[in-house]
């Protein structure tokens, strides 16, 4: 994996958990959502949407889908490759890139936020998550990603881990500017 950030978080028991950021300026780097997915049912992209329309009060979001199987592979492993050249062709190598993965790193919310914060400092000019396909990622997007982490140790469909990503980065951005919707 690529250049990693440490993410910590004060704890203190009277205090409650902190995000390092809370309160201070933050650079807002735009966000990129790459998935890889059939098409999305109506309401899911219902809810996507207005998570999406929430978080543009705070950054750019961009939500991009990738057609599942692009060269209509026959077998698993060519269709992981096909996946993941297609969505490699859409990173930049000034991108700094999330990827989100049953078997990735454990983050608490306050975490999403110092994450969202620190990615700001990096020198990126993005921030992209990158959801795989039914069978997961590929070895490139393994070895490009600068950190991978889960969202719930249980397996989720495409489109659920889209949706808790972007209610995720929303509440990671009301975090960072101190304001009352996470306790
Ligand atoms: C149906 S899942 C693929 C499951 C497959 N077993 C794998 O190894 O990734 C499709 C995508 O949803 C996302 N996803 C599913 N569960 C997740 C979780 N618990 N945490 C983070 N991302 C998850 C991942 O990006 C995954 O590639």
């Amino acid at each position: 994996m690529g250049t990693a950030i440490q993410l910590c978080v004060t704890s203190n028991p009277a205090q409650g958990r902190k995000c390092k950021y809370e309160g201070q300026s933050v650079r807002a780097l735009p966000i990129r959502i790459l998935s890889v997915g059939k098409k999305r049912s109506r309401g899911l992209q219902l809810m996507v949407d207005e998570y999406a329309d929430k978080l543009r009060y705070y950054c750019n979001v961009e939500d991009a889908q990738i057609r599942p199987n692009p060269r209509n592979a026959r077998d698993q492993r060519a269709q992981v490759d096909a996946e993941d050249e297609a969505v490699m062709n859409l990173i930049r190598s000034d991108d700094w890139v999330v990827m989100l993965d049953e078997r990735g790193q454990d983050i608490e919310s306050e975490q999403m936020a110092e994450l969202v914060g620190d990615a700001g400092n990096t020198g990126a000019s993005r921030l992209s998550f990158c959801i795989g396909g039914p069978y997961g990622h590929g070895r490139k997007m393994r070895q490009r990603a600068n950190l991978s982490i889960k969202l719930s140790s249980l397996v989720l469909n495409h489109q659920i881990a889209l949706l808790v990503l972007m209610e995720q980065l929303y509440r990671s951005w009301t975090i960072l500017k101190g304001q009352k919707y996470h306790h």
